[in-house]
């Protein structure tokens, strides 16, 4: 089963760009650490799920490039054809003369409408190059104008016309300062849609991944290549393919098989409010976790502190929240390693700063105009408060 992905905006392409370069060097590493038959059905497995092949045999990712200027979509189309060893189509980019100046607004309402069949023409394309479509993987910053408002219109746009297909985003949380100032805007507006309309979203946080670089890796002057690299490494080890069961030997088919769809029983939905969120966590409590092992050993790795119900909110039994993936095929090189997907209040804190920014600025009205202008009313901004706040009390609720 395939994966199409769908880069949009600077960040978007950038990011997508050095994860089809992770997968492609991961599958083609000589250091699989495993049999030669295991690390063919691994490459095999791979290149079904992310690339379709050309005639001459270079691979080609199953990717739809967005962007609403051309400078960055140039870049990655390059680099892509020069690393020789795997390219985007090409036809399958989508670029204009003119980004969206960090409005969502003019990335939703302008850029949208009028870009929509181009966009999902060449999308359709891509799915038509698959046997099988798993799902589609969104890859796009939350608070600039194009990866996030375009972003949002193509996402409700996918879950319109491919209503089974997983629509998996990955979004990138600004940093918490010295970026632009509608940031907070763009945040919000970003991930109210999407949770209308998406069925998973994995965020990264750039502050937190700027400290893996700065500490763990300690790089001195720290570029968003760097930290792409860091992103890229922590997605590629989470789709790479793993086996099908325990037991097995076999690579499954559906790469997003996660349950997302969990949801707390509507009876607990508690009245909205902060009342939870002064309290310490005493932990972060988890609606699910998932754990993927690669390498040498995964078979004995022991994983009993993962099923202790108190990581669980208390309607979850840890059986139904907690689960493993595994391959013998080693990672990148590396002879172990684990990755932690985890569906958990981690976030909560973040969230709450945002919405509380944002919050802040609203009730001034500032910068209002410039959203309005290009359609987004004063009502949107406020549905997007009202089921953030409903997020935040959800999860705060987990804990007790
Ligand atoms: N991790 C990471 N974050 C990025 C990258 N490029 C931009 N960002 C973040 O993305 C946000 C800005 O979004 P962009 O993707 O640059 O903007 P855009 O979608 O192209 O929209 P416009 O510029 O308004 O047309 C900020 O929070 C940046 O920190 C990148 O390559 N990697």
């Amino acid at each position: 089963m395939s994966i199409v992905t769908v880069q949009l905006g600077q960040c978007g392409n950038q990011i997508g760009f050095e994860v089809f370069d992770a997968l492609f060097s991961d599958s083609h590493c000589p250091q699989g650490l495993c049999s030669k038959r295991e690390n063919e059905a691994y490459q095999a497995s791979c290149k079904e799920r992310f690339f379709s092949e050309e005639e001459n045999g270079v691979p080609i990712a199953r990717a739809v490039l967005v962007d609403m200027e051309p400078k960055v979509i140039n870049q990655t189309l390059s680099k892509a054809a020069h690393s020789g060893r795997w390219k985007y189509g090409q036809h399958s980019c989508f670029c204009q003369k003119q980004g969206s100046g960090n409005n969502w607004a003019y990335g939703y309402s302008v850029h949208g409408p009028r870009h929509e069949d181009s966009i999902m023409n060449l999308i359709q394309k891509e799915v038509e190059k698959c046997d099988s479509l798993n799902g589609f993987f969104i890859i796009m910053s939350m608070a600039g104008g194009t990866g996030s408002g375009l972003g949002a219109f193509v996402t409700q746009n996918l879950q319109d016309q491919y209503s089974s297909p997983l629509k998996m985003n990955q979004i990138i949380w600004p940093y918490g300062t010295g970026e632009v100032i509608v940031q907070n805007y763009n945040s919000i507006l970003t991930l109210s849609h999407l949770y209308r309309s998406s069925d998973a979203l994995l965020v990264h946080e750039n502050d937190a991944v700027h400290k893996i670089c700065a500490k763990l890796m300690n790089i001195k002057q720290i570029s968003f290549r760097d930290i792409n690299q860091v992103l890229a490494h922590q997605l590629g080890s989470v789709f790479q393919p793993t086996y099908s069961g325990e037991g097995s030997f076999h690579y499954r088919r559906n790469p997003l098989g996660i349950d997302w769809q969990v949801r707390p029983p509507l009876s607990r939905l508690p009245t909205l409010g902060k009342m939870s969120l002064n309290k310490e966590f005493h932990f972060n409590t988890s609606i699910a976790n998932l754990v993927i092992l690669r390498g040498k050993d995964v078979h004995s790795a022991e994983l009993g502190a993962f099923k202790d119900p108190a990581l669980y909110t208390s309607w979850l039994e840890p059986v139904h929240a907690f689960s493993v993936w595994k391959t013998q095929r080693a990672f990148s090189k590396y002879e172990k390693s684990a990755a932690l997907v985890s569906n958990s209040q981690f976030l909560v804190k973040p969230l709450d700063m945002i919405v509380g920014k944002a919050w802040n600025m609203f009730a001034s009205k500032a910068y209002i105009h410039q959203y309005t202008k290009f359609g987004i009313e004063e009502e949107d901004f406020l549905d997007s408060f009202t089921l953030l706040e409903q997020v935040i009390a959800s999860y705060c609720n987990l804990g007790f």
